[in-house]
């Protein structure tokens, strides 16, 4: 869809706080449970490239720093389209005109960067199969909650938040779109083990963006110059991809997003949960981590 058609979308009253409908226990638009068999029969290639998060935890910034290393740090490319129509989002169910994320990545050509929220035990089986290269990304779960408490707020194709308070109760019971973060961030830390998965850490990207990056170039099997790379760092800072509105979603109506409620770049910084839970909330949160984490060997560093 041109971008110029994008500005006059409307969407159905229907898709607007869309209906939800639970997949093996988790929650997923009704959309995306319709469509499942057609998902989870979705066939991965072995030169893909899957770039999997919890929703929130990096994804945009990912798959721009992915764009860019493909790229060569060809700015002009990586503006060719919005982060959504260059990465399909694989589960990404849509009525027409938009497109679904399988739509758009049985249209693509090889070799494909895809997108997914999916918990690790619901990741389409070819991917496994085809032993597809993926980058998944974990960010700690106070800032997870703020920043997709803030999403839900401005984005209408996901399901309303409720009050703050109502909704940190949400998130700790998993009750969000893609269920619980703290099965999916210890569930795919499991399973990078026994597959080609690098995983990593917002936190330790916003710390020392070079050193991640070179980390995805090295996964990746990648070298670029020097120059190259400082470019790369450059445009995936948050301050230049908040004004970059191929992957800022303001080219999206406000009808589906209203930056005005909260920017979709909203703040990019660990820590910022302190400035919303308070000191109760804060320590009942905790309580509750140290339970469902307990006997994982995952940690954050700011998480706590
Ligand atoms: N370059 C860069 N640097 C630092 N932080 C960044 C960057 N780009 C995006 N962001 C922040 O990431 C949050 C959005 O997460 P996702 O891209 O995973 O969202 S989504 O799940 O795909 O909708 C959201 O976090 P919050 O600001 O905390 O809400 C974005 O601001």
């Amino acid at each position: 869809m041109s971008l110029e058609e994008m500005k006059d979308l409307h969407l159905e009253e229907k898709y607007l706080q869309p209906e939800t409908k639970e997949v093996n226990g988790i929650l997923m638009t009704k959309m995306i449970s319709d469509n499942w068999d057609k998902i989870w029969n979705f066939q991965a290639k072995p030169d893909d490239l899957l770039i999997a998060t919890y929703a929130k935890a990096g994804t945009t910034w990912t798959q721009e720093i992915v764009d860019m290393i493909q790229n060569d740090g060809d700015l002009q490319k990586c503006q060719r389209a919005n982060t959504f129509d260059r990465h399909p989002f694989i589960e990404w169910a849509l009525p027409p005109p938009l497109s679904s994320g399988l739509d758009l990545a049985n249209k693509m050509p090889s070799p494909r960067t895809l997108k997914t929220h999916l918990p690790v035990q619901m990741l389409p089986p070819s991917f496994w199969k085809e032993n597809t290269k993926i980058i998944y990304v974990a960010r700690n779960a106070k800032d997870c909650l703020v920043s997709y408490y803030h999403f839900s707020r401005m984005n209408k194709m996901v399901p309303d938040p409720g009050s703050w308070e109502e909704y940190i109760e949400t998130f700790k019971a998993g009750k969000v779109l893609w269920g619980s973060w703290y099965d999916h961030v210890k569930g795919w830390w499991h399973a990078k083990d026994q597959h080609r998965v690098l995983y990593l850490f917002y936190e330790d990207m916003k710390e020392d963006p070079k050193r991640e990056i070179q980390k995805i170039l090295k996964f990746l099997e990648k070298e670029v110059s020097e120059e190259v790379l400082d470019k790369i760092i450059h445009h995936t800072s948050f301050e230049v991809m908040k004004e970059n509105p191929m992957a800022n979603y303001t080219t999206l109506p406000t009808s589906i997003m209203d930056h005005s409620i909260s920017p979709f770049m909203r703040r990019g910084m660990p820590g910022d949960w302190k400035n919303y839970f308070t000191v109760a909330q804060n320590e009942d949160f905790d309580k509750d981590y140290e339970r469902k984490m307990a006997g994982s060997t995952l940690t954050f560093r700011t998480a706590l």
